[in-house]
Parts: C-alpha cells; structure tokens; sequence
C-alpha cells in the first residue's frame, strides 16, 4: 500500500488526478455531495455527512452497485442508510463503561459527522484518465460539541475514494495528532445491491472463527464456504487469513471485496422483522436486494501512540 502521511498530503491535493475526469459539488450544507464521472461513464457519489459514498455505479455508467434505503436520510439528520458509511472509532454498541468511546453513539461519529472535501489526490498512483481518487478529511476540530465531549482526543482522518473503471477503493488513513494514545475501531458498512437474496453467497471465509450476534453471541467456525442467506445474519468474522470476501449471485460472481490492512468482516442482513422496525429501511421487503458484507478492524482495539498512523481500506471490484 502506498505510503501516505495525513493532513499533509491531503494539503497537497492537486487536479493531477486525469483532466478528464469530471468532479461536480452538488447541493448546499449538510447536503453536499461530489460526484467523480469517468470519461467512459462510471461515476461516485460522496455525501459529505459521513463521507459516505451513497452511490456507485460502473459498467460505463450502466449498473448500480450499492443499495440505497428509499428513506435513507441524505440532509445531514442521521447516518445515511446504504451505501458505505464509515464507522469510526467504535464499531456496535461502545462498551458500557470504563473505555474511552462509552459515552459514543452505536457505530460512533464518522457517519454523521461533516467532513472536508480535500480534492482530488496527486499523481502519486499513476492515475489516468481511467481513475479518479477523492479525498476527504475529518479532525478533532470539525466534531461537534457533543463528539469532542464524547472523545475528546486528537486525530486526523484521511478518507480516499478512488474510483475505476470496475473497482471502488476505500482507504482510511487515521492520525494520532495528540499527545495521548487511543484506541479505536473501523469499519467501512458496505450495503451491497443484489437482484435476490435466495439466489446469494458469500465465499471465502471457509474456516475463520466468527460470533453470532442473532443466534447466541458466541464463537463458530464457518465450516461451509458459501453462506447462504435464509433469515436474519449479523455476523462478525474475525482474523481472516484470505484477502478476498467474494459475492456470487446465480452462480455467477458478483463482486469481490479484497482487504488491505483490515482483518474482519461483518455479514448482514436484517431480514423481515429487523428490516421493517428500522424507519428508514424502506421499501419493507428490500432485505431481498442488499447484503451487507463490512470489512473492518473491529475485534479487540487498534492502538496508536502520538504520531502514529494507520491505514486499512478495501477494494471492492464489479464482476458484471
Ligand atoms: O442500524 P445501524 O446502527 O446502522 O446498524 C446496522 C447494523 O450494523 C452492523 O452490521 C451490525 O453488526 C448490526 O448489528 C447492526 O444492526
């Protein structure tokens, strides 16, 4: 993974990214969006609340790949529901006492925090025309009151979105800019968009230990390596050695989410009930067209010391 240092780099953002690809800034406030179009028609959509890509779509423009709830909220009043929200730095519900992100909502505050448009990334890739890279920032001092109060430490974040021609890559960079340590979590909540959830599996997690959070919150082996959906999963997979999650859908391979630097992986799907109590899940019976599959660092904590920088992502490729 290529090296990249924090705030600086994102100061550095230059239009080197390829003269023909298009970035519109639509909308205004909690509402703003940038939208990166390739010359040959493949687009992304970045809200700034959450950063939260809310649409992508390849194929030359043709296919949409991320589900996105017909109420999800996109004015800034609450984490966007679908697309990929960014979770950070308490993945769940926060322990209940004695750590630092206890006073945090569920998933923590990236998701609805407002984050900087840093512009378009240096030629440091080797980027072409075929290829656009986004960056997005969120420090300690772009929180809210509440936030700061709730985690009052010193960081940086560095959001890179960088779109191709059949990929989507998704990059954190975090920066410990205090004096103190902290421990956090991350987690990119990919909501994937599928054709139908009895025709799905997701491969590649044969064999690695995972707690089942709807049947007993206890630890399993994943003895099968296709999973098939059939009511309600919510799983977290953990310390998987294979770099690829892969979707297949009738047979036939849908995407594949490669890890870099992360070593978890969530699985959901809310199913009938769920789907229905959450207000802003709509229409009722989407369940049928998404999956979630939620690469992240979320077993025990990642720790950095003053100075320190981690940097995990995923490149999610469309196979259609
Ligand atoms: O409703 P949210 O806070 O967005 O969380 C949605 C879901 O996120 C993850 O997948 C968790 O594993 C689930 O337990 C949770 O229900």
């Amino acid at each position: 993974m290529v090296d990249r240092t924090n705030r600086p780099s994102a100061l550095k953002a230059t239009d080197a990214a390829g003269p023909e690809a298009q970035i519109d800034i639509v909308g205004s406030g909690a509402s703003s969006k940038v939208i990166a179009t390739l010359p040959s028609g493949e687009s992304v959509e970045v809200l700034l609340f959450g950063a939260t890509v809310t649409s992508w779509k390849s194929n030359g423009g043709k296919t949409e790949n991320l589900w996105l709830s017909e109420k999800a909220a996109l004015d800034g009043s609450k984490a966007v529901r679908g697309g990929v929200p960014v979770v950070f730095p308490v993945f769940g519900p926060p322990p209940k006492s004695d750590h630092p992100t206890s006073s945090l909502p569920q998933h923590g505050f990236a998701r609805t925090s407002r984050w900087e448009f840093l512009g378009k990334s240096s030629a440091e890739d080797a980027l072409g025309s075929d290829s656009v890279k986004l960056d997005f920032g969120l420090y300690s001092s772009g929180l809210t009151d509440e936030a700061r109060k709730a985690w009052p430490l010193d960081f940086g974040l560095v959001y890179s979105v960088t779109l191709s021609k059949d990929s989507l890559q998704t990059v954190i960079n975090v920066r410990n800019e205090g004096e103190q340590s902290f421990e956090f979590q991350f987690l990119l909540h990919t909501y994937f968009k599928i054709q139908d959830i009895s025709k799905v599996a997701v491969n590649g997690l044969l064999g690695v230990t995972y707690i089942d959070k709807v049947l007993d919150a206890t630890e399993h082996k994943q003895s099968d390596n296709s999973i098939k959906i059939t009511g309600e999963v919510d799983r977290v997979y953990a310390s998987i050695p294979q770099d690829t999650t892969s979707i297949v859908e009738d047979g036939k391979p849908r995407f594949d989410v490669v890890r870099d630097n992360l070593q978890d992986t969530v699985v959901w799907n809310p199913w009938i009930e769920k789907a229905k109590s959450m207000g802003d899940f709509s229409p009722d019976d989407d369940y049928k067209h998404m999956v979630c599959v939620e690469v992240g660092a979320v077993q025990g904590w990642q720790k950095l010391d003053k100075g320190e920088v981690f940097e995990g992502g995923q490149t999610i490729k469309s196979l259609l």
